[in-house]
């Protein structure tokens, strides 16, 4: 008999403290289509960067459309469960879900007793998103009466009326002010989520019994795939505060890991109800973004470019899909420009379709993603105007040579506007912004090409920045009041900048047509060189982790309204 084995091995507390990657124990119900329960705990845990582990309360034969059956274990074996994992393991947090009976939380409060993990996430899983029950309702009281044990509570917005004792709230003043009353009476923390509530934006807002509030907004996500969002966020935080993280840090790490879930949920295709998020969507970015296989393969350019059909069709690249040409928005002049537009439609596309441009126009957008993009362009621009100012210098023609120098005038007055309309001088630490490896790449890039390279391979290193920048301005859709970036994305409105464009691919198509074909070769490689880094650029605000390197906006609050003047 399992219950009766023997505690042979040595006490936890005897092992290494806690690891760098958080061990944490879900206590939860099964969901055999994966989206919620158990099932969506570890993948959750395992996205958030910890170690999951998972004692089963009951087996539901449940699916996207909702139970079916449930198979209630008895509460010996339960607890046989927890003493298997607490006489071998250390918990950094424990999260739990579906108790389902009276009797289970009972269980679970005597090996809590024993045990007193330092976090308890307890998410007072009562009914499902399909209307069916988890909780048997004489064990609603002994749910409540658990949660006082939490670290934090994870209520919707029905589970927080029964906590609460009061009528289920109709706006989010109400709902924070039943959390506040709860909170301050019990000692406990509550996170309001106000995913059912009919808002364009759903807020999870941290209340602490001392009356202080982190609210992390994020828009809604118009689609059928919540189930096991609740699940999911009590997972993510448990395991984000089990690895040391602030409750604001925590919080703002699963809410937008979450938000990026429920958004790639449908591509799914799982079940044909309310489905699941997808949980794996940030780890498949995030490993894109690490391959290193060469962005520009070999035989993606011929070694000579005759004429322009020998740069052929659009290369499918690592993203190995079809590509259909975007119309550009600033019109190619001629024939090389228009043969290159062709060349890196994959990347344009690409970048039209990312999770940033997506963000950034929905509002989704994280603060510190945004700060960090800022400070970074800040930086690129200064990298950016010395590659122009370079090609000043190695024009002949008078004209080109009043471009380029404008041109990189330009570029320095676009950075001391980022600094005196957005930017704080200094990160949180009180250090100066430092580039990140992708905007050094980037800059690094231009520089080593405007100087050392043919003068036609240098513009065409250049011209992305203007093109594929004003490709994503002219797509930008007008945005409503109240949206937190709305003042920046005016800012890619300028219709200079299209004019600035403009200049920049007439003279690209004459230094095209004026050079040898392998120097074309190499300026064709350069300009999808070029779009791949003006890629890299946009998604790497999304590899960042909250508190990891943003520097500050000059108005500093939460995800403000920005204020600044147009570049
Ligand atoms: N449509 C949506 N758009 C954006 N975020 C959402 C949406 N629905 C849910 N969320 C996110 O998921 C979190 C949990 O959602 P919700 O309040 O619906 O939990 P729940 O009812 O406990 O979930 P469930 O019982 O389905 O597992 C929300 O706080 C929010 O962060
Ligand atoms: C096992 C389980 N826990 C929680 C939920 C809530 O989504 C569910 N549907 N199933």
């Amino acid at each position: 008999m399992t219950s009766s084995c023997p505690t042979q091995f040595p006490p936890s507390s005897t092992l290494p403290a806690a690891a760098s990657v958080p061990r944490v124990l879900s206590i939860a119900g099964t969901d055999p289509t994966g989206g919620a329960g158990t099932a969506a705990d570890l993948k959750s845990i395992t996205a958030a960067g910890g170690y999951g582990m998972s004692v089963v309360t009951a087996l539901v034969a449940q699916n996207t459309h909702g139970v079916r059956d449930l198979h209630v274990p008895p509460a010996e074996f339960l607890a046989a469960q927890l003493r298997a994992v607490s006489d071998d393991v250390t918990l950094d947090a424990v999260k739990t879900g579906m108790l389902g009976t009276t009797e289970f939380i009972a269980t679970v409060v005597a090996w809590l007793d024993d045990v007193r993990p330092a976090i308890l996430v307890v998410d007072p899983v009562m009914i499902a998103t399909s209307g069916d029950r988890l909780l048997q309702p004489e064990a609603e009281q002994a749910m409540v009466a658990f949660c006082r044990r939490a670290t934090v509570v994870t209520p919707n917005i029905d589970e927080l009326a029964v906590l609460t004792g009061s009528p289920r709230a109709t706006t989010e003043d109400e709902a924070l002010e039943q959390a506040a009353r709860w909170s301050e009476e019990t000692g406990v923390a509550v996170v309001v989520k106000t995913g059912h509530l009919d808002t364009l934006t759903v807020t999870n807002t941290w209340l602490s019994p001392d009356g202080s509030r982190i609210a992390v907004p994020s828009t809604r996500v118009d689609t059928t795939s919540t189930h096991g969002t609740g699940c999911s966020l009590s997972s993510a935080l448990a395991t984000r505060l089990g690895r040391g993280d602030s409750p604001a840090d925590a919080l703002a790490w699963a809410t937008d890991w979450l938000h990026e879930s429920i958004t790639h949920g449908a591509a799914l295709r799982v079940g044909s109800g309310h489905g699941p998020v997808d949980h794996g969507h940030r780890a498949r970015r995030l490993q894109a973004a690490a391959s290193s296989a060469p962005w520009i393969m070999p035989d993606a350019v011929p070694h000579l470019l005759e004429t322009p059909a020998d740069l052929g069709a659009p290369q499918a690249g690592d993203h190995g899909r079809n590509v259909t040409v975007p119309a550009p928005a600033v019109a190619p002049p001629g024939p090389w420009t228009a043969a290159l537009w062709a060349a890196g439609a994959e990347i344009t596309a690409a970048i039209a379709d990312s999770d940033f441009v997506r963000a950034l126009v929905d509002g989704s957008l994280p603060q510190h993603a945004f700060a960090f993009y800022l400070a970074q362009d800040a930086l690129y621009l200064n990298g950016y105007a010395r590659a122009l100012a370079a090609l000043a210098a190695r024009s002949t023609d008078p004209d080109a040579q009043v471009y380029w120098s404008q041109a990189a005038t330009g570029a320095l007055t676009e950075e001391a506007e980022l600094h005196r309309g957005w930017l704080g001088s200094a990160d949180h630490t009180g250090a100066p912004p430092a580039p990140s490896p992708v905007t050094a790449a980037y800059t690094t890039f231009l520089l080593a090409t405007a100087l050392g390279e043919d003068r036609a391979v240098g513009v065409a290193a250049v011209l992305p920045c203007f093109w594929l920048y004003a490709q994503v301005g002219a797509a930008l859709p007008a945005v409503p009041a109240g949206h937190p970036y709305s003042a920046w994305l005016d800012t890619y409105r300028d219709p200079g900048f299209v004019t600035a464009t403009e200049q920049a691919l007439a003279q690209l198509e004459s230094e095209m047509a004026a050079a040898s074909p392998a120097v074309r070769a190499a300026a064709a490689r350069a300009f999808l060189t070029a779009c791949r880094h003006e890629l890299e650029f946009f998604d790497q605000a999304l590899r960042l982790e909250p508190g990891g390197g943003a520097a500050l906006l000059a108005t500093e609050t939460d995800r403000p309204e920005l204020a600044g003047s147009a570049r």
